[in-house]
């Protein structure tokens, strides 16, 4: 084990049930599901698994605690998200572990994401004095406000990519306006909420955290359920659809953060030490591709494609070394599991039958023995890549690249927005002009100039398109755990 981290036993969660209501929790129907080590392919542990009837007890004790949560004073719950946010980050390297060995990402890199959360639950106590109402000019016989009142009990349903990162920080804007909350950890991975539910159990008042391990059924139960009153997601296309529609018969808000597939645009005046590096960082080969955010489309001007093209590809195979895990010398994981390795791998044939060229990659690694059994691939290069095949359209979720040449302004954008998603999209110009006038045409919600890749608490994240509704890790995300309420008071003598 590497130097500084715990050991796994140490690290792992002692229960493995479901916890609301303040306490852990004995299923209805002792469903267990494996969960497994994308690393090695063994299974790790079994896991309860929430049914209908699980959910209808979380979410009666979830709404119970809401009555009281709702009328904490602001300072009170500010406090309570703060010393959440504390405990997060004494347990951020054993989290790290935890998803390591679980979702397969590389520990080294997990080691921000409990902190990241952290420094979510900070920023929204520290927003929680902004929700406020207003006073409304109508006339002089009459007087009229608004407040700003939580929804009730939310539901953060999440994917497996980041599990403690989207579970620790999709708690604090909800919980900040006064919701009570259930995560649903992913199915693939949840041993780090299970961990989470555990170290925060003592935080917060009985009900307003609860965590319910699950699969479909569950995520069905929580979309459906008439007291819950805002159910959010992040995970896929079909998902947030099948959720939305879920969610209709009651009239459910949902907040939804999906797929993407997105573009890197290179002008002929780019940085060229700047480009190759973030060209090769955007993909976030080191978590196998697997990220909402990764830049997978790159379209690169003639002028510079060949020179970049070959500079990248010696850049990913000096960094991106697929290796175990939970060792802190990892650069490149796994993907999640069997499934997700057949359908990237079905990705790179589709690519290969169409005409793209294979520059790097392609296969499962064969050298390293420590990984056999693991769902790895190596990171994956292709050039030459036409709008109309596959591999130019779908979201892969996997270490594969796609790289397209241009020449003409008009044609580049013809293709950037050629996609049923809109999340992020990131520009390189040393033109500024060209920059701005760029983003303005482009199709998604999350624009990068001459970076890529990073987050900004306080500024909105979210998709356009297909890529999801709604926009987070800012004060907007605030506001969408709220509704408002109109008072209007009669002054006449
Ligand atoms: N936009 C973002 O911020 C963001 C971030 C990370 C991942 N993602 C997206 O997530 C996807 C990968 O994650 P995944 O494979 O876990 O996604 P997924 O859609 O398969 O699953 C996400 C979650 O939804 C649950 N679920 C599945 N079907 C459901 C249903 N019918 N009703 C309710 N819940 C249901 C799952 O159990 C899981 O917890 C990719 O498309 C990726 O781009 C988006």
């Amino acid at each position: 084990m590497a130097t500084g981290l715990p050991s796994i036993e140490s690290s792992l969660p002692k229960n493995k049930s479901l916890f609301y209501d303040g306490k852990w929790q004995t299923p209805s129907a002792g469903q267990w599901k494996e969960t497994l080590n994308p690393g090695n392919g063994k299974a790790i542990d079994k896991i309860l698994q929430a049914s209908e009837d699980d959910v209808d007890a979380a979410v009666t004790a979830a709404h119970k605690a809401f009555l009281s949560w709702k009328t904490t004073a602001p300072a009170q719950r500010a406090a309570h998200l703060r010393n959440a946010a504390n405990v997060l980050r004494q347990h951020a390297k054993e989290l790290a572990l935890l998803d390591a060995l679980n979702t397969g990402n590389p520990v080294a890199e997990m080691l921000s994401d409990a902190n990241v959360a952290a420094a979510n639950l900070d920023y929204f106590a520290g927003l929680i004095p902004m929700l406020k109402g207003e006073t409304i000019p109508v006339s002089d016989e009459t007087f009229h406000y608004t407040l700003r009142e939580p929804l009730g009990v939310v539901a953060r349903i999440v994917a497996f990519n980041h599990p403690v990162m989207f579970a620790g920080a999709k708690l604090a804007a909800p919980l900040a306006a006064g919701n009570t909350v259930i995560i649903k950890p992913p199915d693939q991975a949840p041993l780090s909420c299970l961990r989470l539910a555990e170290i925060l159990a003592d935080v917060f008042p009985p009900g307003v955290v609860n965590v319910l391990p699950g699969g479909v059924e569950c995520g069905k139960a929580l979309s459906t359920h008439p007291l819950v009153k805002k159910v959010t997601l992040i995970g896929s296309v079909p998902t947030g659809k099948a959720i939305q529609k879920a969610a209709a018969d009651s009239l459910k808000p949902t907040l939804l953060e999906l797929g993407g597939k997105n573009a890197l645009i290179a002008f002929p005046d780019a940085n060229m030490e700047k480009l190759v590096e973030s060209v090769a960082k955007g993909m976030n080969f080191t978590w196998a591709g697997q990220s909402c955010g990764s830049t997978s489309r790159v379209f690169l001007h003639e002028q510079l494609h060949d020179e970049v093209l070959q500079k990248v590809t010696r850049f990913v195979q000096e960094h991106f070394k697929p290796g175990v895990p939970t060792e802190m010398s990892t650069t490149m994981g796994p993907v999640i599991n069997k499934q997700a390795h057949d359908r990237v791998l079905g990705y790179i044939e589709s690519a290969k039958q169409e005409g793209a060229k294979l520059v790097v990659g392609g296969k499962p690694p064969t050298e390293n023995a420590d990984i056999q059994g693991g769902f790895f691939i190596e990171p994956t290069i292709f050039a030459d890549v036409k709008p109309t095949m596959r591999i130019a359209k779908e979201e892969i979720f996997g270490p594969v690249m796609s790289v397209f040449k241009w020449r003409d302004e008009e044609e580049l954008l013809t293709m950037v927005n050629a996609t049923q998603y809109g999340l992020t999209a990131s520009i390189y110009s040393e033109n500024l002009a060209t920059a701005h006038s760029t983003a303005k045409k482009v199709e998604a919600g999350y624009i990068w100039v001459n970076q890529v890749g990073r987050h900004f608490l306080n500024v909105p994240f979210g998709g356009v398109k297909e890529s999801g509704l709604g926009r987070e890790e800012s004060f907007d995300e605030l506001l969408l755990f709220t509704q408002t309420k109109s008072v209007n008071v009669n002054l006449a003598r």
